[in-house]
């Protein structure tokens, strides 16, 4: 895997390259992914064409880091803050995997305050991604937090596209607040579709009539959340076109319900892998 640092809209960002041409694309800031491209060349992530890239702003699309905290669930800035901060390219032990690590700091500690070592680890392989999340605490105290990788997977008509996998799974519904068991074998999506399923031990499959793609999770990210803002939230997302909702679907590994709690010393480790069938 050949890595390189480029500017990406006018940030700093690393690219690798893998041996059959495939690449992923990940901006400094966030250690957010903005791009896969598979070795036909096709494009699999979503990144809006209206994302900010100040530096400060989380960006809109490819795969945003959701931590130490999950949407609004506690008094972090939503999402959490490691999506905002800039990381920085760190060696890996595995030359096949591009690394990304973020300490805690000034800007971190006045929020949360706590010693951590955050990693995103990004693998190609044939077809494939794989992205890994390790947080370490390197505190004296234990400390808590919920992750997501909240993956913009790209579709090219969101009506055409299908998820399975879920159904049997307990799902939280947060635009109803309802709890119920899904029973649908596929899920399609014609408006705002916001939920947090209890993550199958079976990969999920997005089936779209140019192909699929199987996305799996580690034991250790315990829900599996699925967004789309649909038409009318949609067109509220200032950082988001009108039509973006038709083209992307949120998959996302996430350790939400039961938070994390991490010894001095002790790691964690989450990934999620998207692989081309
Ligand atoms: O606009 P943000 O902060 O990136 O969040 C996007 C969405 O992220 C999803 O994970 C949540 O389930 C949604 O409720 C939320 O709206």
């Amino acid at each position: 895997m050949e890595t390189s640092l480029i500017e990406f809209r006018g940030q700093p960002a690393m690219r690798a390259t893998g041996a059959d041409g495939s690449t992923v694309t990940i901006a400094l800031h966030g250690a957010h992914v903005l791009s896969w491209t598979t070795a036909d060349a096709v494009e699999r992530l979503y990144l809006s064409p209206r994302a900010v890239f100040d530096g400060q702003a989380a960006i809109r699309g490819g795969i945003p880091i959701c931590c130490p905290q999950f949407n609004q669930r506690g008094m972090l800035p939503k999402h959490g803050f490691m999506r905002n901060l800039p990381w920085e390219n760190a060696p890996s032990d595995d030359p096949q995997t591009l690394r990304l690590t973020l300490r805690d700091k000034e800007a971190t500690r006045k929020l949360w305050p706590h010693s951590f070592e955050a990693r995103l680890d990004a693998a190609l392989s044939p077809g494939g991604l794989r992205t890994a999340l390790t947080l370490v605490n390197t505190d004296a105290s234990p400390w808590s937090f919920a992750a997501a990788l909240h993956t913009y997977l790209r579709v090219d008509d969101i009506g055409q596209a299908r998820l399975e996998g879920l159904q049997g799974a307990d799902r939280w519904d947060s635009l109803t607040d309802e709890r119920h068991a899904e029973t649908a074998a596929s899920l399609h999506f014609d408006a705002e579709f916001d939920s947090v399923y209890a993550a199958p031990t079976q990969p999920l499959r997005l089936a779209q009539p140019g192909g699929a793609l199987e996305i799996s999770q580690s034991a250790t990210c315990t829900e599996t959340v699925v967004w789309n803002p649909g038409a009318v939230l949609g067109a509220k997302l200032a950082d988001m076109p009108e039509d973006g909702w038709r083209h992307m679907l949120c998959v996302e590994a996430a350790r939400i319900d039961e938070p994390v709690l991490l010894a001095p010393g002790a790691q964690w480790l989450g990934w999620q892998q998207l692989r081309v069938l």
